[in-house]
């Protein structure tokens, strides 16, 4: 059944996943705001019940079935896991090495199968454009995206239909561009793109 976004919200709120502060995300832009997903599914049956409805809004949009879901690390880890597991799929990921996601662990992608790949977070679909390249790179054929929050309002393009579980318009700027009032505020950086080791 499909969730509200208040509904959404309030499973976040109830996880603790919803972040005020200052935040560096994985495009560089800056925000007032986080959405952490790992805080969502720490919870297995919360992770169960929004992954099912999402699988649920995946079924009424995508007519064919997909072979296969692939995720980029570590965000999308969990949710594809989960989302696959409520589609009756396998689920893989591609992690970055050198910057780049690649598949590894002896994850391979049979030449043409229907990929559907599954992000917990879309800010400005970089890291899901990442993740489809990196699909068509090793012979899959991407043909659509789901995550739990697209952040951007709808506004993010990541080449392929994405399904959102909720769409929420959350302000993000530039690093040039921020706020006073946002600045004031000690920045962290809480995704592992900029890891070093
Ligand atoms: O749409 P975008 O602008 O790419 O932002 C969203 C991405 O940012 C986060 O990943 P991050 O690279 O921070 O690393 P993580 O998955 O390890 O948390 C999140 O998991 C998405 O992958
Ligand atoms: O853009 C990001 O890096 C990002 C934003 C957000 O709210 N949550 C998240 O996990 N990543
Ligand atoms: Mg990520």
């Amino acid at each position: 059944m499909a969730l509200e976004q208040a509904a959404v919200l309030e499973e976040f709120r109830q996880a603790g996943a919803l972040l005020e502060g200052h935040f560096v995300l994985s495009s560089g832009r800056h925000s007032a705001a986080y959405l952490q997903c790992a805080r969502v599914m720490m919870d297995p049956r919360r992770g169960e019940r929004l992954c099912a409805a999402l699988a649920g809004d995946i079924r009424a949009r995508f007519e064919d079935p997909f072979d296969l879901v692939v995720s980029p690390a570590m965000g999308g880890v969990i949710v594809g896991y989960e989302v696959a597991r409520q589609l009756g799929l396998p689920a893989i990921f591609v992690e970055r090495v050198d910057g780049r996601f690649t598949l590894r662990r002896g994850f391979t992608i049979p030449a043409g199968a229907r990929c559907l790949m599954v992000e917990d977070v879309v800010t400005t679909g970089l890291s899901s454009r990442e993740c489809i390249a990196a699909i068509r790179e090793a012979g899959g054929d991407c043909a659509g995206a789901a995550c739990l929050v697209d952040r951007s309002g709808g506004t993010a393009d990541v080449g392929v239909p994405l399904v959102a579980l909720t769409v929420i318009d959350i302000p993000t700027y530039a690093e040039g561009d921020v706020p006073a009032s946002l600045a004031a505020v000690p920045v962290s950086k809480p995704g592992s793109r900029f890891l070093t080791t």
